[in-house]
């Protein structure tokens, strides 16, 4: 059985380690939850790091018709996608119900309606989602981390005080692992009439490339003022954070030490993916430039991975989803207090992506890029306005960190697309080539 697990695991979106062989595998808890679906959780050892997955296993269906697309070996598959057997973590959050190390809880209040089916939702990246109806998402968390998710921390935290801007949250599962509560999945609101803001960017890119009109402020698709009100909803979330958790101060030394742990990641991309060498020099003068500048820098809880995918546009209004830091990152890392800029800096850099993942390969690359640069800028300059309407703190002084924090992030890209979708690392590189 491990065995088998180990060839499927290595092959899943949402498995971190890939590309390295699995040097062991073993099956640190097996829960029955109903006859034919059990949950187990997956401890993965490559080399010196060891991963925890979690999986929910349907055993005895049929694995050449109905589950073939998410077989595991004859008669086992992925349950995640058998709506017959995932009502069960419905049933589960709305009754309370511990089932053996598990914890299924719902929100006091929360009135689940149970008689939902549930689908996999299309898009699959770090987690794995789980629509009910049209009424619920259920996020599976993939790779477990031990303690509360900041996912679960946060809108748990910001839905008390009636926070504009979040997905109302229902329920949660959890388990202990290493002795603490653990998160293992979230349900929240699904926003069945929103799109997603990288959908609705790439709508107006597509339309300004394929327009003859100017400049991208004239095109059909003009993004510009749904940029702004996220800019302002932005700073509006960010002072949700700020008057629900702790915020501080980083101080000079303080800065210094982020800056040098970043000099330390960035040579460790380097070692990962040489090509990002070339540019070093572009990322370490814009380290250094904060390291001279040493002044004090507000910090508080932040998203930490804010990009067009994690924003969506009801009708009315921008909900900001997946509080819970970039994957893969310690918790306490995660959780730590962060300038706000960290995740307007994260935003600037997904217009870029935005701006430029269409132009490769299209055979008029070369002259559509001036009008890739012009989006980006007009929405990368109409956000920063909306942040700064909202109430966000946007000084003069900001830019050098803002500009270090854009290329953080550029490094950290780097490191994703490099895993994940190689054919995607020139965008990620052209941010270092960019003069701002
Ligand atoms: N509450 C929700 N309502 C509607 N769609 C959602 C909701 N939460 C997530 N999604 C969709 O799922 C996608 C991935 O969600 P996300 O929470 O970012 O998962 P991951 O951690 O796997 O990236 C989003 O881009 C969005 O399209
Ligand atoms: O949404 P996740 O929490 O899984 O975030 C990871 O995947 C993102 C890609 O889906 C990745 O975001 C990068 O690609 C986006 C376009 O697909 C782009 O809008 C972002 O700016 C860019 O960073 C994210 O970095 C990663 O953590």
């Amino acid at each position: 059985m491990t065995e088998l697990l180990a060839g499927w695991i290595a092959h899943q979106r949402w498995f971190a380690g890939k590309g390295r062989p699995i040097d062991e595998l073993d099956i640190e808890s097996d829960v029955e939850l109903v006859p034919r679906l059990r949950h187990l959780i997956l401890r993965v050892r490559q080399g010196d790091d060891l991963d925890r997955y979690q999986l929910l296993l349907g055993t005895g269906g049929d694995t050449s018709g109905r589950f073939s697309h998410v077989r595991i070996g004859e008669g086992y598959y992925d349950a995640a996608h058998d709506a017959d057997l995932t009502c069960v973590l419905l049933d589960g959050m709305a009754e309370d119900r511990d089932t053996g190390p598990l914890r299924m809880r719902h929100m006091p209040g929360a009135d689940i309606d149970t008689s939902l089916r549930s689908l996999v939702l299309g898009a699959e990246q770090s987690n794995t989602s789980l629509v009910y109806g049209e009424t619920y998402i259920c996020k599976l968390f993939r790779r477990l981390i031990p303690g509360v998710n900041p996912e679960l921390e946060i809108v748990r935290a910001l839905a008390a005080r009636d926070a504009q801007h979040i997905a109302r949250p229902y329920g949660w599962i959890e388990t202990d692992l290493d002795g603490v509560p653990t998160t293992l999945a979230i349900t929240q609101e699904f926003l069945s009439t929103a799109n997603d803001g990288w959908a609705l960017a790439l709508a107006s890119v597509r339309d300004l490339y394929a327009s003859l009109t100017p400049s991208a402020s004239e095109a059909g698709g003009d993004f510009s003022s749904e940029s702004y009100r996220l800019g302002v909803a932005t700073a509006e979330i960010h002072s949700e954070l700020a008057a629900t958790f702790p915020t501080s101060v980083m101080e000079a030394h303080e800065v210094k030490q982020l800056i040098e742990d970043q000099r330390r990641r960035l040579i460790q991309m380097v070692e990962e993916v040489p090509e990002l060498g070339r540019h070093a020099h572009v990322v370490q003068e814009a380290y250094q430039r904060v390291a001279d500048t040493a002044y004090e820098i507000p910090v508080q809880r932040v998203h930490g991975d804010y990009h067009l995918g994690q924003v969506m546009r009801t009708p009315t209004d921008w909900i900001v989803l997946d509080f819970e830091g970039e994957p893969g990152q310690p918790l306490e890392e995660r959780r730590a207090l962060s300038s706000p800029l960290r995740d307007v800096a994260g935003m600037l850099r997904s217009f870029d992506y935005a701006a430029r993942h269409l132009l490769a390969g299209h055979p008029r690359a070369e002259e559509l890029y001036p009008r890739a640069v012009e989006w980006a800028e007009l929405n990368r300059s109409s956000f920063l306005a909306g942040y700064s309407a909202g109430g966000g703190r946007l000084q003069a002084q900001d830019a050098v960190l803002l500009r270090a924090l854009e290329m953080m992030k550029a490094v950290y890209e780097v490191g994703y697309e490099a895993r994940n979708r190689p054919t995607w690392l020139p965008i990620p590189m052209a941010a270092f080539q960019a003069e701002r």
